[in-house]
């Protein structure tokens, strides 16, 4: 076969906490991922001249900065192969949300070029080189919901309830570079030493200062905090409720359906890449 189509799904964080800083700037971390059944469409197919092409109508990043063609060229160089690909990108997610587009993407295509080039690298190999592209890369390359430490590398498996999720999508870019560097984002936090995470602790140490810096998530954490308990993932901008239906989702979505922009889709322990994999074997 030398076509493939995949999915690069979405993930929510659960819960963030912020435990220190480290020499290097980056953050020690504990959080929850989670992914959605609501994905990005990728589509692969082989070239013979080791040109890595992608089509996309993304006009906001350059092509090389892509970190798909970064992902494909990281792949190229670790194992030697001489092969390439034209890459088709259907851009479902919303960038800058929080919910991993830029990181599943990349994932998607270590795994998708993985099998279509016949490379044969484990996933370890895959979760390191995913690593030097994103903190977030590693999680969507294991494919399983995890408590996460470290800078988000240090996973451990964990199979939270798979309810249906709500998720606005405030019209605002937040940088995850800009709120790290806040002077007042909470960096203190205890680390849990509890397995799994115990009740009562599903807050975001990011959301008191997205909240402070972009009124629009503020307002989308007030609106959907009426329905159910409302929490920002990742660094925002997309804030997100469970429910224990589609149609009780749906409902609270047409309700604020004037004023905001959002999606419903189910909680998933196991992602929609690593379904979709599976059922190729
Ligand atoms: C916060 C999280 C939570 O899942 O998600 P997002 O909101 O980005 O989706 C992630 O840890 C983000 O992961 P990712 O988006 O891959 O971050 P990277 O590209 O590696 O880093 C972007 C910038 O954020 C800061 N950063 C990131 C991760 C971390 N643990 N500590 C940091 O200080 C650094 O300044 C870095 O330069
Ligand atoms: N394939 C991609 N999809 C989305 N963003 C990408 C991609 N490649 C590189 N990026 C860059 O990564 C940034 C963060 O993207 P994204 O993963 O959507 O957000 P977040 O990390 O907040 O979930 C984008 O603003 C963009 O500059």
């Amino acid at each position: 076969m030398t076509r493939l189509t995949l999915p690069a799904p979405a993930k929510l964080n659960l819960m963030l906490h912020i435990l220190g800083r480290r020499p290097d700037g980056y953050h020690e971390l504990q959080t929850l991922f989670q992914f959605l059944d609501y994905a990005d469409e990728l589509e692969f197919a082989v070239r013979d001249d080791g040109q890595i092409h992608l089509h996309s109508d993304l006009q906001e990043v350059p092509h090389d900065s892509n970190l798909i063609v970064k992902a494909a060229r990281k792949l190229q160089q670790l194992t030697g192969c001489t092969l390439g690909a034209d890459i088709w990108l259907k851009k479902i997610l919303p960038m800058g949300g929080g919910i991993g587009g830029g990181s599943s993407d990349a994932a998607t295509t270590l795994l998708g070029l993985n099998h279509l080039w016949k490379l044969d690298c484990g996933e370890d190999q895959l979760a390191e080189l995913g690593l030097s592209l994103g903190a977030d890369v590693p999680v969507f390359v294991r494919g399983h919901a995890a408590f996460a430490e470290g800078v988000g590398e240090k996973l451990t498996p964990v199979d939270p309830e798979e309810p249906w999720y709500l998720v606005l999508v405030p019209q605002v870019f937040v940088s995850t570079a800009e709120i790290f560097s806040h002077p007042q984002l909470t960096r203190d936090s205890l680390p849990l030493k509890m397995r799994p995470v115990p009740k009562g602790n599903s807050r975001n140490d990011c959301q008191a200062v997205v909240e402070q810096s972009y009124p629009e998530v503020r307002n989308s954490l007030n609106l959907l905090s009426k329905f159910t308990e409302a929490r920002l993932t990742g660094t925002g901008s997309c804030v997100f409720g469970a429910f224990p239906s589609k149609a009780e989702a749906d409902k609270v979505l047409a309700l604020l359906a004037d004023t905001q922009t959002g999606f419903v889709a189910k909680g998933s322990n196991i992602s929609m890449l690593h379904r979709t994999l599976q059922s190729l074997h």
